[in-house]
Protein backbone atom coordinates (compact mmCIF):
# COMPACT_ATOMS: atom_id res chain seq x y z
CA UNK A 1 0.00 0.00 0.00
CA UNK A 2 1.52 3.48 -0.70
CA UNK A 3 1.69 6.04 1.33
CA UNK A 4 -1.77 7.93 -0.13
CA UNK A 5 -3.61 4.96 -0.24
CA UNK A 6 -5.38 5.11 3.27
CA UNK A 7 -7.51 2.18 4.98
CA UNK A 8 -10.93 3.36 5.19
CA UNK A 9 -11.76 4.95 8.86
CA UNK A 10 -13.38 2.65 11.05
CA UNK A 11 -17.07 3.34 11.44
CA UNK A 12 -17.87 4.47 15.43
CA UNK A 13 -20.16 2.99 17.72
CA UNK A 14 -20.81 5.38 20.45
CA UNK A 15 -21.82 3.63 23.60
CA UNK A 16 -22.59 4.91 27.41
CA UNK A 17 -23.35 2.77 30.64
CA UNK A 18 -22.19 3.06 34.09
CA UNK A 19 -18.87 2.12 34.68
CA UNK A 20 -20.49 -0.64 36.99
CA UNK A 21 -22.13 -1.67 34.18
CA UNK A 22 -19.38 -1.80 32.03
CA UNK A 23 -17.16 -4.31 34.47
CA UNK A 24 -19.80 -6.11 34.87
CA UNK A 25 -20.33 -6.95 31.31
CA UNK A 26 -16.21 -6.64 30.68
CA UNK A 27 -17.32 -4.18 28.15
CA UNK A 28 -13.63 -3.69 27.34
CA UNK A 29 -13.99 -7.38 25.09
CA UNK A 30 -16.69 -5.39 23.21
CA UNK A 31 -14.09 -2.87 21.71
CA UNK A 32 -11.99 -5.97 20.64
CA UNK A 33 -15.04 -7.64 18.54
CA UNK A 34 -16.07 -4.20 17.43
CA UNK A 35 -12.43 -3.90 15.83
CA UNK A 36 -12.57 -7.34 14.30
CA UNK A 37 -16.04 -5.99 12.40
CA UNK A 38 -14.68 -2.65 11.67
CA UNK A 39 -16.20 -0.40 14.31
CA UNK A 40 -14.91 1.81 16.84
CA UNK A 41 -16.00 1.68 19.84
CA UNK A 42 -16.33 5.20 22.08
CA UNK A 43 -18.01 5.94 25.22
CA UNK A 44 -19.83 9.11 24.99
CA UNK A 45 -18.63 12.15 27.05
CA UNK A 46 -22.63 13.31 28.31
CA UNK A 47 -21.74 16.65 29.51
CA UNK A 48 -20.48 17.49 25.89
CA UNK A 49 -21.91 18.38 22.48
CA UNK A 50 -22.35 14.74 20.52
CA UNK A 51 -21.46 16.03 17.68
CA UNK A 52 -17.89 17.35 18.57
CA UNK A 53 -17.54 13.58 19.25
CA UNK A 54 -18.75 11.51 16.42
CA UNK A 55 -19.66 11.19 13.61
CA UNK A 56 -21.00 8.07 14.86
CA UNK A 57 -22.85 5.41 13.21
CA UNK A 58 -24.62 3.91 16.27
CA UNK A 59 -25.04 4.72 19.65
CA UNK A 60 -25.97 1.54 22.10
CA UNK A 61 -26.66 2.68 25.46
CA UNK A 62 -28.14 1.83 28.86
CA UNK A 63 -29.39 5.03 29.78
CA UNK A 64 -32.28 3.52 32.44
CA UNK A 65 -30.93 5.36 35.45
CA UNK A 66 -30.58 8.77 33.80
CA UNK A 67 -33.89 9.05 32.35
CA UNK A 68 -34.95 7.44 35.48
CA UNK A 69 -33.19 10.26 37.32
CA UNK A 70 -35.44 13.09 35.74
CA UNK A 71 -33.59 15.95 37.58
CA UNK A 72 -32.62 19.23 35.59
CA UNK A 73 -28.99 18.15 34.29
CA UNK A 74 -30.69 14.51 33.57
CA UNK A 75 -33.21 16.33 31.40
CA UNK A 76 -30.45 17.83 29.70
CA UNK A 77 -28.20 14.87 28.98
CA UNK A 78 -31.43 12.84 27.50
CA UNK A 79 -32.44 16.18 25.62
CA UNK A 80 -29.15 16.84 24.40
CA UNK A 81 -29.26 13.12 23.22
CA UNK A 82 -32.43 13.20 21.50
CA UNK A 83 -31.87 16.38 19.34
CA UNK A 84 -28.72 14.39 17.97
CA UNK A 85 -30.37 11.73 16.81
CA UNK A 86 -33.26 13.84 15.52
CA UNK A 87 -30.32 15.79 13.58
CA UNK A 88 -29.03 12.89 12.16
CA UNK A 89 -31.33 10.61 11.33
CA UNK A 90 -28.98 7.86 9.74
CA UNK A 91 -27.84 7.05 13.18
CA UNK A 92 -28.96 4.13 14.81
CA UNK A 93 -29.53 4.00 18.68
CA UNK A 94 -30.07 0.92 20.41
CA UNK A 95 -32.58 1.11 21.50
CA UNK A 96 -34.90 4.26 21.12
CA UNK A 97 -35.32 6.08 24.24
CA UNK A 98 -39.31 6.08 24.03
CA UNK A 99 -39.02 2.43 23.97
CA UNK A 100 -37.07 2.64 26.60
CA UNK A 101 -39.18 5.23 28.49
CA UNK A 102 -42.36 3.12 28.05
CA UNK A 103 -40.56 0.19 29.91
CA UNK A 104 -39.56 1.91 32.65
CA UNK A 105 -43.32 3.10 33.59
CA UNK A 106 -44.46 -0.75 34.73
CA UNK A 107 -47.89 0.09 34.03
CA UNK A 108 -47.19 1.26 30.25
CA UNK A 109 -45.23 -2.23 30.05
CA UNK A 110 -48.23 -4.01 30.91
CA UNK A 111 -50.56 -2.55 28.97
CA UNK A 112 -47.92 -2.98 25.82
CA UNK A 113 -48.44 -6.51 26.78
CA UNK A 114 -52.21 -6.90 26.88
CA UNK A 115 -52.21 -4.88 23.78
CA UNK A 116 -50.15 -7.39 21.34
CA UNK A 117 -52.81 -10.15 20.81
CA UNK A 118 -50.24 -12.79 22.97
CA UNK A 119 -52.99 -13.53 24.99
CA UNK A 120 -54.38 -15.77 21.80
CA UNK A 121 -51.52 -18.29 22.12
CA UNK A 122 -51.88 -18.15 26.28
CA UNK A 123 -49.55 -15.88 26.98
CA UNK A 124 -51.16 -12.80 29.52
CA UNK A 125 -49.80 -10.17 31.73
CA UNK A 126 -51.42 -10.93 35.37
CA UNK A 127 -54.28 -8.62 35.94
CA UNK A 128 -52.99 -4.98 36.82
CA UNK A 129 -53.73 -1.77 38.11
CA UNK A 130 -52.45 1.48 39.05
CA UNK A 131 -52.74 2.49 42.54
CA UNK A 132 -52.21 6.28 42.80
CA UNK A 133 -54.02 7.31 46.07
CA UNK A 134 -53.07 6.68 49.73
CA UNK A 135 -56.92 6.47 50.06
CA UNK A 136 -57.48 2.37 51.22
CA UNK A 137 -60.94 2.34 50.89
CA UNK A 138 -60.64 4.21 47.23
CA UNK A 139 -57.81 1.59 46.43
CA UNK A 140 -59.86 -1.72 47.44
CA UNK A 141 -62.92 -0.55 45.30
CA UNK A 142 -60.21 0.32 42.33
CA UNK A 143 -58.63 -3.81 43.01
CA UNK A 144 -62.15 -5.03 42.91
CA UNK A 145 -63.18 -3.04 39.65
CA UNK A 146 -59.80 -4.63 37.86
CA UNK A 147 -60.11 -7.66 39.23
CA UNK A 148 -57.05 -7.61 40.81
CA UNK A 149 -57.30 -10.75 43.23
CA UNK A 150 -55.44 -11.91 46.47
CA UNK A 151 -52.45 -12.54 47.20
CA UNK A 152 -51.48 -9.62 44.72
CA UNK A 153 -47.84 -8.30 44.42
CA UNK A 154 -47.32 -4.06 44.79
CA UNK A 155 -44.90 -2.88 42.40
CA UNK A 156 -43.26 0.54 42.17
CA UNK A 157 -44.43 2.38 39.05
CA UNK A 158 -40.67 2.85 37.81
CA UNK A 159 -39.35 -0.10 36.56
CA UNK A 160 -35.59 0.39 36.47
CA UNK A 161 -32.60 2.86 37.17
CA UNK A 162 -33.09 3.67 41.19
CA UNK A 163 -32.69 2.50 44.29
CA UNK A 164 -36.20 1.87 45.28
CA UNK A 165 -37.49 0.26 41.89
CA UNK A 166 -36.98 -3.22 42.92
CA UNK A 167 -38.68 -2.74 46.57
CA UNK A 168 -41.83 -4.60 46.11
CA UNK A 169 -44.61 -6.66 48.92
CA UNK A 170 -46.94 -9.24 48.25
CA UNK A 171 -50.50 -8.42 49.84
CA UNK A 172 -53.08 -11.02 51.47
CA UNK A 173 -55.93 -9.26 52.33
CA UNK A 174 -57.85 -5.81 52.48
CA UNK A 175 -55.80 -4.89 55.52
CA UNK A 176 -52.80 -5.39 53.38
CA UNK A 177 -53.59 -2.41 51.02
CA UNK A 178 -52.82 -0.03 53.47
CA UNK A 179 -49.21 -1.49 52.73
CA UNK A 180 -49.29 -0.77 49.13
CA UNK A 181 -47.08 2.27 48.85
CA UNK A 182 -47.96 4.38 45.48
CA UNK A 183 -47.40 5.35 42.74
CA UNK A 184 -47.46 1.34 42.29
CA UNK A 185 -48.68 -1.24 40.11
CA UNK A 186 -50.94 -4.19 41.83
CA UNK A 187 -50.83 -7.35 39.97
CA UNK A 188 -52.60 -10.60 40.76
CA UNK A 189 -50.26 -13.69 41.77
CA UNK A 190 -49.33 -16.58 39.42
CA UNK A 191 -48.57 -19.77 41.65
CA UNK A 192 -45.40 -21.49 39.48
CA UNK A 193 -43.95 -23.32 41.96
CA UNK A 194 -41.35 -20.42 42.41
CA UNK A 195 -39.48 -20.78 38.59
CA UNK A 196 -38.76 -17.69 36.82
CA UNK A 197 -37.63 -18.20 33.08
CA UNK A 198 -35.34 -14.88 32.02
CA UNK A 199 -35.77 -14.81 28.60
CA UNK A 200 -32.91 -12.28 27.26
CA UNK A 201 -33.01 -11.11 24.07
CA UNK A 202 -30.17 -9.61 21.66
CA UNK A 203 -31.76 -8.49 18.26
CA UNK A 204 -32.86 -11.75 16.87
CA UNK A 205 -31.14 -14.01 19.07
CA UNK A 206 -32.31 -15.03 22.36
CA UNK A 207 -31.75 -17.08 25.21
CA UNK A 208 -33.59 -18.90 28.45
CA UNK A 209 -32.31 -18.98 31.42
CA UNK A 210 -34.14 -20.45 34.55
CA UNK A 211 -33.90 -18.35 37.93
CA UNK A 212 -35.17 -18.77 41.83
CA UNK A 213 -38.64 -17.03 42.30
CA UNK A 214 -41.49 -16.54 45.14
CA UNK A 215 -42.85 -19.89 46.37
CA UNK A 216 -46.62 -20.40 46.12
CA UNK A 217 -49.26 -18.35 47.70
CA UNK A 218 -52.71 -19.07 48.23
CA UNK A 219 -56.09 -17.94 48.96
CA UNK A 220 -55.83 -19.38 52.21
CA UNK A 221 -52.82 -17.25 53.34
CA UNK A 222 -55.69 -14.88 53.53
CA UNK A 223 -54.68 -13.82 56.85
CA UNK A 224 -51.22 -13.23 56.49
CA UNK A 225 -49.08 -10.10 56.72
CA UNK A 226 -47.92 -8.21 54.08
CA UNK A 227 -44.23 -9.62 53.05
CA UNK A 228 -41.79 -7.14 51.73
CA UNK A 229 -38.84 -8.38 49.53
CA UNK A 230 -36.21 -6.69 47.48
CA UNK A 231 -36.65 -8.83 44.27
CA UNK A 232 -32.64 -8.48 43.69
CA UNK A 233 -32.40 -11.06 46.81
CA UNK A 234 -34.62 -13.02 45.45
CA UNK A 235 -34.18 -13.66 41.74
CA UNK A 236 -30.45 -13.39 41.03
CA UNK A 237 -29.03 -16.85 40.07
CA UNK A 238 -27.20 -16.91 43.12
CA UNK A 239 -30.33 -16.22 45.02
CA UNK A 240 -31.60 -17.96 48.36
CA UNK A 241 -34.35 -16.45 50.09
CA UNK A 242 -36.62 -18.30 52.18
CA UNK A 243 -39.36 -16.53 50.49
CA UNK A 244 -38.24 -19.17 47.69
CA UNK A 245 -38.68 -22.41 49.49
CA UNK A 246 -42.25 -24.70 48.40
CA UNK A 247 -44.22 -25.66 51.43
CA UNK A 248 -43.60 -29.63 52.16
CA UNK A 249 -46.49 -30.35 51.39
CA UNK A 250 -45.94 -29.05 47.94
CA UNK A 251 -44.50 -31.11 44.69
CA UNK A 252 -42.20 -29.72 42.98
CA UNK A 253 -43.03 -30.36 39.55
CA UNK A 254 -41.55 -28.79 36.62
CA UNK A 255 -43.49 -26.40 34.43
CA UNK A 256 -42.53 -27.12 30.91
CA UNK A 257 -41.80 -23.66 28.39
CA UNK A 258 -43.29 -23.81 25.00
CA UNK A 259 -40.38 -22.67 22.38
CA UNK A 260 -42.92 -21.87 19.74
CA UNK A 261 -44.63 -19.26 22.54
CA UNK A 262 -40.74 -18.03 23.14
CA UNK A 263 -40.09 -17.30 19.66
CA UNK A 264 -43.89 -15.82 19.15
CA UNK A 265 -42.86 -13.56 22.67
CA UNK A 266 -39.50 -12.26 21.15
CA UNK A 267 -40.77 -11.44 17.26
CA UNK A 268 -44.03 -10.00 19.10
CA UNK A 269 -42.37 -7.78 21.65
CA UNK A 270 -39.29 -6.93 19.10
CA UNK A 271 -41.99 -4.95 16.91
CA UNK A 272 -44.17 -3.36 19.55
CA UNK A 273 -41.48 -2.00 21.33
CA UNK A 274 -38.96 -1.49 18.72
CA UNK A 275 -36.02 -2.77 21.14
CA UNK A 276 -33.43 -5.23 20.59
CA UNK A 277 -32.11 -5.27 23.98
CA UNK A 278 -34.18 -6.66 26.58
CA UNK A 279 -35.47 -9.22 28.95
CA UNK A 280 -38.56 -10.69 29.61
CA UNK A 281 -39.59 -12.24 32.79
CA UNK A 282 -42.14 -14.70 32.35
CA UNK A 283 -43.57 -17.33 35.61
CA UNK A 284 -45.77 -20.56 33.48
CA UNK A 285 -48.62 -21.07 35.82
CA UNK A 286 -49.22 -24.30 38.19
CA UNK A 287 -51.91 -26.35 36.31
CA UNK A 288 -52.40 -24.19 33.47
CA UNK A 289 -49.48 -24.26 31.83
CA UNK A 290 -50.27 -20.34 30.69
CA UNK A 291 -46.89 -18.46 30.09
CA UNK A 292 -47.22 -15.41 32.28
CA UNK A 293 -45.08 -12.07 31.28
CA UNK A 294 -44.73 -10.31 34.80
CA UNK A 295 -41.90 -7.92 33.90
CA UNK A 296 -39.72 -6.79 31.27
CA UNK A 297 -36.12 -4.95 31.28
CA UNK A 298 -34.30 -2.53 28.93
CA UNK A 299 -31.06 -3.92 28.72
CA UNK A 300 -30.89 -6.86 31.15
CA UNK A 301 -27.95 -8.16 33.00
CA UNK A 302 -27.15 -10.79 29.99
CA UNK A 303 -26.16 -13.44 33.29
CA UNK A 304 -26.01 -17.00 31.30
CA UNK A 305 -26.24 -15.32 27.63
CA UNK A 306 -23.91 -17.28 25.71
CA UNK A 307 -21.28 -15.20 22.93
CA UNK A 308 -23.23 -12.24 24.58
CA UNK A 309 -20.78 -9.61 22.46
CA UNK A 310 -20.33 -11.95 19.27
CA UNK A 311 -24.68 -11.47 19.19
CA UNK A 312 -24.29 -7.77 19.84
CA UNK A 313 -22.02 -7.09 16.71
CA UNK A 314 -23.73 -9.37 14.65
CA UNK A 315 -27.77 -7.32 16.14
CA UNK A 316 -25.54 -3.79 15.34
CA UNK A 317 -24.58 -4.60 11.90
CA UNK A 318 -28.09 -6.33 10.84
CA UNK A 319 -30.06 -3.54 12.33
CA UNK A 320 -27.96 -0.94 10.22
CA UNK A 321 -28.53 -2.59 7.00
CA UNK A 322 -32.37 -2.91 7.98
CA UNK A 323 -32.29 0.54 8.69
CA UNK A 324 -30.13 1.68 5.67
CA UNK A 325 -31.79 -0.23 3.42
CA UNK A 326 -35.34 1.12 4.74
CA UNK A 327 -34.34 4.71 4.47
CA UNK A 328 -32.60 4.39 0.95
CA UNK A 329 -35.82 2.67 -0.48
CA UNK A 330 -38.00 5.89 1.16
CA UNK A 331 -35.44 8.04 -0.44
CA UNK A 332 -35.57 6.37 -3.88
CA UNK A 333 -39.30 6.98 -3.20
CA UNK A 334 -39.13 10.79 -2.29
CA UNK A 335 -40.75 10.21 1.14
CA UNK A 336 -39.00 12.39 4.09
CA UNK A 337 -36.65 9.76 5.80
CA UNK A 338 -35.95 12.14 8.55
CA UNK A 339 -38.15 9.53 10.88
CA UNK A 340 -37.60 5.54 9.68
CA UNK A 341 -40.60 3.60 8.96
CA UNK A 342 -39.90 1.23 11.69
CA UNK A 343 -39.82 3.88 13.89
CA UNK A 344 -42.87 5.29 12.75
CA UNK A 345 -44.96 2.41 13.11
CA UNK A 346 -43.88 1.62 16.39
CA UNK A 347 -44.65 4.85 17.44
CA UNK A 348 -47.73 4.97 16.40
CA UNK A 349 -48.19 1.75 18.22
CA UNK A 350 -46.64 2.76 21.27
CA UNK A 351 -48.70 6.21 21.54
CA UNK A 352 -52.18 4.41 21.43
CA UNK A 353 -51.76 2.65 24.14
CA UNK A 354 -50.03 5.52 26.07
CA UNK A 355 -52.48 7.63 25.57
N1 LIG B 1 -47.45 -11.57 39.06
C1 LIG B 1 -46.54 -12.29 39.71
N2 LIG B 1 -46.87 -13.52 40.19
C2 LIG B 1 -45.97 -14.25 40.85
N3 LIG B 1 -44.72 -13.86 41.12
C3 LIG B 1 -44.33 -12.65 40.67
C4 LIG B 1 -45.22 -11.81 39.93
N4 LIG B 1 -44.56 -10.69 39.62
C5 LIG B 1 -43.34 -10.81 40.15
N5 LIG B 1 -43.18 -11.98 40.77
C6 LIG B 1 -41.98 -12.43 41.51
O1 LIG B 1 -41.34 -11.26 42.00
C7 LIG B 1 -40.04 -11.10 41.43
C8 LIG B 1 -39.78 -9.65 41.10
O2 LIG B 1 -40.73 -9.16 40.19
P1 LIG B 1 -40.29 -8.33 38.91
O3 LIG B 1 -39.56 -9.23 37.98
O4 LIG B 1 -41.47 -7.62 38.38
O5 LIG B 1 -39.30 -7.30 39.60
P2 LIG B 1 -38.09 -6.45 39.02
O6 LIG B 1 -37.51 -5.72 40.18
O7 LIG B 1 -38.55 -5.63 37.90
O8 LIG B 1 -37.08 -7.57 38.54
P3 LIG B 1 -35.76 -7.40 37.64
O9 LIG B 1 -34.62 -7.49 38.56
O10 LIG B 1 -35.87 -8.58 36.72
O11 LIG B 1 -35.90 -6.10 36.93
C9 LIG B 1 -40.02 -12.02 40.22
O12 LIG B 1 -38.73 -12.45 39.93
C10 LIG B 1 -40.93 -13.15 40.67
O13 LIG B 1 -40.25 -14.02 41.54
O1 LIG C 1 -26.65 -4.12 36.35
P1 LIG C 1 -27.83 -3.38 35.86
O2 LIG C 1 -27.92 -2.00 36.35
O3 LIG C 1 -27.97 -3.47 34.39
O4 LIG C 1 -29.08 -4.12 36.56
C1 LIG C 1 -30.12 -4.75 35.84
C2 LIG C 1 -30.11 -6.18 36.24
O5 LIG C 1 -28.89 -6.75 35.78
P2 LIG C 1 -27.88 -7.51 36.75
O6 LIG C 1 -28.35 -8.93 36.78
O7 LIG C 1 -26.59 -7.35 36.04
O8 LIG C 1 -27.92 -6.85 38.09
C3 LIG C 1 -31.25 -6.93 35.61
O9 LIG C 1 -31.24 -8.23 36.12
P3 LIG C 1 -31.69 -9.48 35.25
O10 LIG C 1 -33.13 -9.23 34.88
O11 LIG C 1 -30.82 -9.57 34.05
O12 LIG C 1 -31.50 -10.57 36.23
C4 LIG C 1 -32.59 -6.27 36.00
O13 LIG C 1 -32.72 -6.31 37.40
C5 LIG C 1 -32.61 -4.83 35.59
O14 LIG C 1 -33.83 -4.28 36.03
C6 LIG C 1 -31.44 -4.09 36.23
O15 LIG C 1 -31.42 -2.79 35.69
P4 LIG C 1 -31.51 -1.49 36.59
O16 LIG C 1 -32.71 -1.65 37.47
O17 LIG C 1 -30.25 -1.41 37.41
O18 LIG C 1 -31.62 -0.42 35.58
MG1 LIG D 1 -37.88 -9.19 36.92
MG1 LIG E 1 -37.66 -5.45 36.09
Amino acid sequence: MTENEKLPSPMVIGYWMSDRKSQKLNWIEFGKVCRQHGYELVKLDLDKPLEDQGPFAVIVHKLTEIIARNDEQAIQIIDRIEQYIKDNPKVLIIDPLESVRTLLDRYKTYNVVLNTGLNNIDVFTPTFVEILSNDVKENIIKLKNARVTFPFICKPFVAQGTTYCHQMSVIFNERGVADCKPPCVAQSFINHNAILYKLYVVGDHYQLVERPSLKNFYTSNVDRDTITFDSHSVSKSDSSSELSVLDPSESAKKSSVDPIKLHSIVKTLGSYLNMSLYGVDIVVENNTNRHAIIDINAYPGYDGFPDFFGKLIDCVISRRTQSLCSKAYFEDSGFDTSDSSDEKKSRAKLNSINH
